[in-house]
């Protein structure tokens, strides 16, 4: 998008390819590798939302943990601010899809969890948790225990826990697809005003086209087997933007809409394994 145009690249994946080992070997006794991702390249720069969109099983979670250091690259890199990365590190945050809440924590307490490894006193730790709940709109649940909680509210703790460390990127696995349609586009609002206030740099997997164009400065689509990048596309609305119903009504929503559509539905050429 034209505002991010000049922002300094944040996050840069280059050439990154993964095989997984299937178990057992084919006829042939042979081990066998199912090629998951071959040669993705995309940067994101500071502060932008760059959403990955493609078929199921096309490998836009391997690439998200690949990122995150969970899952070691075959080849290529994952570059923070033009340094290589290799193991999970406090400059990534990551919002799953179900928030994963300790359930004998308050939901105060779980925010509080990522800190308690850093040198902060109590009282330090109690504030930056004041200010994530503040931040989330959830200050009048903090002493809730998660099934207390709705769906909606678990994963507005699930961002304040990830967000607790600080991080540079976020790092978000479908996060509100669990969420009924309602409360999703809710959060989806609510994470664009929380960007607005924390200028995160966020890479965002999700299946739901509204949303990735919604909420992202751009969008990765990815072709299957294996994935590859296919088209980026440049999401030109203004922020703050209009609410997702109302952005639904704009032909050119609509028109990005159908192109990502067509660019999914349509195979790409196969490669060789
Ligand atoms: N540890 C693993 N071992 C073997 N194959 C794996 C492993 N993890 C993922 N795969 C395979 O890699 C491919 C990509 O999986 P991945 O979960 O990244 O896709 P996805 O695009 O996130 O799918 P979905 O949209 O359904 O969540 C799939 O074929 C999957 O079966």
């Amino acid at each position: 998008m034209a505002e991010m145009g000049e922002a300094p690249v944040k996050l840069s994946l280059k050439g990154v390819c993964k095989s997984f080992r299937l178990r057992g070997t084919g006829a042939d006794g042979q081990e066998q590798f199912i090629n998951v991702l071959r040669n993705v390249n995309f940067d994101v720069r500071q502060g932008e939302i760059v959403s990955i969109i493609g078929e199921s099983g096309c490998g836009k979670t391997t690439l998200l943990r690949i990122v995150q250091g969970l899952i070691r690259l075959d080849s290529g890199a994952i570059e923070v601010d033009g340094v290589p990365v290799k193991k999970p590190g406090r400059d990534r945050g990551f919002v799953f899809q179900q928030a994963s809440l300790l359930p004998w924590r308050t939901a105060r307490q779980n925010i509080e969890f990522g800190l308690e490894l850093q040198n902060l006193t109590r009282a330090q730790r109690a504030q930056r948790a004041n200010e994530l709940l503040a931040l989330v709109g959830l200050s009048h649940a903090a002493d809730q225990l998660p099934h207390q909680l709705s769906g909606g509210m678990q994963q507005r703790i699930g961002l304040a826990r990830a967000m607790a460390i600080n991080p540079e990127i976020l790092l978000m696995d479908e996060p509100f697809s669990a969420l009924d349609a309602q409360t999703r586009e809710v959060l989806q609002a609510e994470l664009l005003r929380i960007q607005a206030e924390t200028h995160k740099t966020t890479l965002f997997v999700t299946h739901d086209l509204d949303e990735a164009i919604y909420l992202s400065n751009r969008v990765v689509v990815l072709a299957a087997k294996p994935g590859r990048v296919k088209k980026i596309i440049d999401i030109p609305f203004r922020h703050p933007r209009p609410e997702l119903p109302e952005l639904r009504g704009d032909p050119l929503f609509q028109d990005i809409r159908a192109e990502m559509w067509e660019l999914i539905r349509t195979p790409a050429p196969a490669v060789a394994a």
